[in-house]
């Protein structure tokens, strides 16, 4: 930025359209050759030359635009200072609730030790930096995550840690050291979750590999072909191989029960033969492997499908970006090794079960993160929006409306952050026995809160929540799409009653 300085009657006198010059928070800027190409137009813009925007300009912008056209700037204002906050990559945010509880300074917390806090903020600078800009970029144009990203990601062994702690982590330097492979626990878990999901951009969240995430833990818990379960380590977690989870199907959503893709022994017992569908499969465009639900001879089966002969994968379109590859997956005569199966035959209940764990924590996780984003976006809005001669936050139903929305983040973090906690203390095996039901009632209610804060959000912003450029575009891609998290990994009214069903089995065999 140019070191040069004006005052305001020198500014003033370059008010015409052959020299447009104006002031936005203590800075000059010449907008004349941006005159034409202005989305807002020329007029609004000569209407101010020579004159302070300041106002005018936040009432109507993003603080992004101006970073955009900084080139723009020559100078400031003799004596006075920015005082505009611009959040620099990896830095939190000052925006009360904006940011968990946990990372305001003025707060304590018993749950997070200095390894969450180093994790925490090499992720968001690691985000802000690398995934970020990509993000924001193919969600626009649709196209699949680059090469690139995946071996940054998995240079740093981000891949890795998405997968939650455990022995895949062995050994890995993560993130440059910030933490230790033997401590990292559900905590670190949350901060990955939670830092991927500020990308604000909900199809890349899903293109970036979410399929690997919900799939290479049942693989490493159920593979029982060690060579094989390594490989696949290896392949997905080095960013050279990609995996999804195919378990939907157009007959069977959260009805798992109900799938019909069917796998039959061959007669010499070395193969099975897939035939069959899955629908809405995440990353199954642009996937390697399939971690596929069928039906067997007495019940159902996990198998592992590599893509090959007789796989096919067509594009469904859905509300969000083409970038999350999400896939209608036909296997005709698919023939794979039964060593391929994971867990045992007929068993497959439970690898999906204890599977769907991790995955509703990890949503749950980015569910959370993302409401907590448009709770600031409301707060910076309904702050410097100017309406009816008032700031919009100075109208009390507008902060009936934020009130809503801070209670349902702040609740909604406090129950994930209890649960992390228990799911640090149990096994795996005990996590699959007691944490089933209170992480689905969280999901179903995380997202119920997501809908309501849509909602209200939507109405705050009023014409610009409904906009895919400018001020609401964050919150108009919420709105569109906060319902992904509201379906997938079990639909919310499915995961309540699993919640209830779960507690049943715990109630006492007595009148009470
Ligand atoms: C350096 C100065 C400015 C730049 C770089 C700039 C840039 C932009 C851009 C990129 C947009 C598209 C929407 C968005 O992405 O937010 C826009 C829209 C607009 N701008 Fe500006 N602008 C500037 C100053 C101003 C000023 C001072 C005014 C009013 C006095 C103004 C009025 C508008 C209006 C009315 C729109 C349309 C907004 C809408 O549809 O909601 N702009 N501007």
């Amino acid at each position: 930025m140019s070191s040069q300085v004006y005052t305001r009657d020198e500014v003033a006198k370059h008010n015409s359209v052959d020299e447009t010059w104006i002031i936005i928070d203590h800075r000059v800027y010449d907008v004349t050759d941006f005159l034409d190409a202005h989305p807002g137009g020329a007029v609004v813009l000569n209407q101010v030359a020579g004159k302070d925007a300041t106002q005018a300009f936040y009432n109507l912008h993003r603080q992004e635009v101006l970073t955009k056209y900084e080139s723009m700037c020559i100078g400031t204002i003799e004596g006075e200072k920015p005082e505009v906050v611009v959040v620099g990559p990896g830095e939190l945010s000052t925006v009360p609730y904006a940011e968990p509880l946990w990372l305001r300074p003025e707060f304590r917390n018993p749950y997070y030790k200095e390894s969450h806090r180093r994790l925490q903020k090499a992720m968001r600078k690691f985000v802000d930096t690398y995934i970020t800009p990509e993000a924001q970029q193919k969600e626009m144009d649709g196209t699949y995550i680059s090469q690139e990203l995946i071996d940054r990601m998995a240079e740093a062994n981000i891949l890795a840690m998405r997968l939650g702690p455990g022995k895949h982590l062995k050994g890995r330097k993560l993130l440059g050291g910030v933490v230790e492979p033997e401590e990292f626990d559900y905590f670190h878990d949350l901060v990955v979750a939670q830092e991927m999901s500020r990308s604000n951009a909900r199809g890349f969240q899903d293109g970036n590999l979410a399929g690997m995430v919900i799939s290479l833990t049942a693989v490493q818990e159920w593979l029982n072909n060690v060579p094989l379960r390594n490989q696949l380590n290896e392949e997905c977690l080095s960013g050279k191989k990609k995996i999804c989870l195919a378990i939907s199907e157009a007959f069977a959503g959260s009805d798992v029960a109900g799938i019909r893709t069917t796998a039959e022994k061959t007669p010499d017992g070395q193969h099975y033969i897939i035939n069959g569908t899955k629908k809405w499969i995440t990353n199954g465009m642009f996937a390697d492997y399939f971690v596929t639900a069928c039906r067997t001879k007495k019940g159902f089966s996990v198998i592992l499908v590599p893509r090959g002969e007789g796989v096919e994968t067509s594009h469904i379109k859905t509300s969000y970006s083409p970038c999350a590859g999400t896939a209608f997956v036909e296997y005709n005569n698919v023939k794979v090794p039964v060593s391929y199966l994971m867990g045992e035959e007929d068993q497959g209940f439970k690898v999906i079960m204890s599977n769907f764990n991790h995955e509703r924590f990890g949503m749950c996780c980015g569910s959370i993160r993302k409401a907590r984003t448009i709770v600031e976006e409301c707060l910076k809005w309904s702050n410097q929006r100017m309406i009816f001669g008032k700031r919009l936050i100075d109208q009390p139903v507008i902060r009936q409306k934020l009130a809503k929305m801070m209670s349902h983040v702040e609740a909604n973090q406090a129950w994930l952050e209890s649960l992390a906690y228990q799911m640090n203390q149990l096994s795996y095996k005990d996590q699959n026995k007691l944490m089933g039901g209170p992480l689905a009632l969280l999901k179903s209610f995380a997202t119920r809160s997501a809908h309501e804060i849509a909602d209200d959000a939507v109405n705050i912003f009023g014409g610009r929540g409904i906009t895919q450029t400018g001020m609401g575009r964050i919150i108009e891609m919420y709105n569109r799409t906060y319902k992904f998290d509201a379906i997938l990994g079990g639909a919310e009214e499915v995961l309540a009653d699993l919640g209830v069903r779960q507690a049943l089995k715990f109630m006492p065999k007595a009148m009470l």
